[in-house]
């Protein structure tokens, strides 16, 4: 049971940080979605299912601290205290090559991925630990548990994923560091690298395309349900013992180049 985990979760609009938002909120706890304000609509009518008691919405580009420190300010205000749980799904894909046919891979576009991705994800840690930092410690000294998603293609980054491979990569490298430097304020860090999941993320590509690509992973020979990160996140959450380490959840897939 999640009855006293107050959460932030970000990209909590959509795909894997919606379903975390669900299976948080199903398990008892709270969630602050924050996501981008174009997703107020998306925001708005996961409110609607899972109650405004719940659930609340802050408007949010993860890569502005004023926003991160909004979204952590909303759950104080709401009587709900600091959060104890912060999840980062925010994320884009971007795919290009690093010398393509009509030239070099845009440094904007390369430092664009890098800001929302790792920046962003860096931003949440930093800030939510902060508040974390503040509460008082449960019967093993800890405060508060963070998790990052990263991705397998951190480790098998495809033909056109310089970019994005590299801002996953970060977020694998920066795991253990924080978790190291958090510990003395009883914060675990923890990062979920997924395989293929059927998110809108995927959900806009051809059915064919889609079910080629499930058929690749090895078992369950299908792609991943979001529900399934949802689960992962709890049982992080739960385990006091889980702390530093990556978590790849693929069925046992591995990106071919
Ligand atoms: N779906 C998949 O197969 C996989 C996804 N991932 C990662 O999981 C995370 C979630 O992806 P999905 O749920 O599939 O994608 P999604 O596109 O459904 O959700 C991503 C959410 O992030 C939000 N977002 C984007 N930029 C933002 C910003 N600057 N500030 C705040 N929110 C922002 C979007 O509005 C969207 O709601 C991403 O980091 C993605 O890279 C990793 C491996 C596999
Ligand atoms: C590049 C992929 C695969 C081929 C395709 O038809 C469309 C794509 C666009 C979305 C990419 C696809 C794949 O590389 C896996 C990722 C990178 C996907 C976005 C998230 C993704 O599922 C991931 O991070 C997997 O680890």
């Amino acid at each position: 049971m999640l009855s006293k985990t107050v959460s932030l979760v970000t990209g909590s609009a959509s795909g894997l940080g919606r379903a975390t938002v669900e299976r948080i909120v199903s398990s008892g706890g709270k969630a602050i979605i924050c996501d981008l304000p174009s997703q107020s609509s998306l925001a708005d009518s996961i409110i609607d299912s899972l109650g405004s008691d719940n659930v609340k919405f802050s408007p949010c580009d993860v890569t502005q601290s004023s926003d991160v420190t909004a979204a952590l300010d909303l759950s104080e205000n709401s009587g709900w205290g600091p959060v104890n749980c912060a999840v980062s799904c925010a994320g884009i894909a971007t795919a290009s090559k690093t010398l393509g046919r009509k030239g070099p891979h845009s440094l904007e576009m390369f430092s664009n991925v890098l800001a929302v991705n790792t920046v962003g994800t860096f931003n949440v840690i930093r800030l939510a630990s902060e508040r974390m930092s503040t509460l008082d410690p449960d019967d093993n000294g800890q405060r508060g548990v963070i998790i990052n998603t990263a991705s397998i293609a951190a480790y098998d980054g495809q033909v056109g994923q310089a970019a994005y491979a590299a801002s996953k990569g970060a977020i694998v490298g920066l795991t253990l560091p924080c978790a190291r430097d958090l510990s003395g304020v009883g914060v675990r860090v923890m990062t979920i690298a997924p395989g293929l999941f059927l998110t809108p993320l995927l959900a806009g590509l051809p059915e064919k395309v889609q079910e080629e690509m499930g058929k690749q992973i090895p078992c369950p020979r299908r792609l991943g349900d979001p529900s399934e990160f949802g689960k992962l996140v709890e049982s992080i959450i739960e385990n006091p013992m889980l702390n530093g380490e990556v978590i790849r959840i693929d069925g046992g897939y591995r990106m071919p180049p």
